[in-house]
């Protein structure tokens, strides 16, 4: 399986567990792996049949812009389901972190990998 990937995409959103993560907006970086088969984009050289990154960018920023979960966990799951469901990819790793959420280290969070059933 090919792979179309994004990098270091940042959306604020409200996410956490204590009081103050529930009145602020957070950083929160997102970098995705999303399984395809590239070769029908590159014999025929046509966006139609790509896994279009710019497309799945705005989704998955929509989406976590608008969500107010208290873990990580959660949001990374909800990220996955909707790529799955509405890109259908067969295969989608996400990796969802928060920068500055734990003093003296660069960023925290999880890295989860799911597949279309
Ligand atoms: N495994 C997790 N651990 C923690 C989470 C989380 O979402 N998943 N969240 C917090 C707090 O919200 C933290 O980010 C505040 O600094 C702590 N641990």
């Amino acid at each position: 399986m090919d792979i179309v990937y994004i990098r270091d995409l940042r959306v604020d959103a409200c996410i956490g567990i204590y009081d103050w993560e529930r009145k602020i907006r957070q950083q929160i970086k997102i970098d995705l792996e999303m399984g395809w088969d590239n070769r029908p984009a590159a014999e025929t050289d046509d966006i139609q049949y790509t896994l279009n990154y710019k497309e799945s960018a705005k989704l998955v920023a929509a989406y976590v812009q608008k969500s107010e979960f208290q873990l990580v966990e959660t949001l990374a799951e909800r990220v996955a389901e909707l790529l799955i469901k509405e890109m259908k990819l067969p295969w989608v790793k996400v990796s969802l972190g928060k920068p500055v959420a734990v003093s003296g280290s660069q960023e925290v969070g999880v890295i989860i990998e799911r597949s279309a059933k």
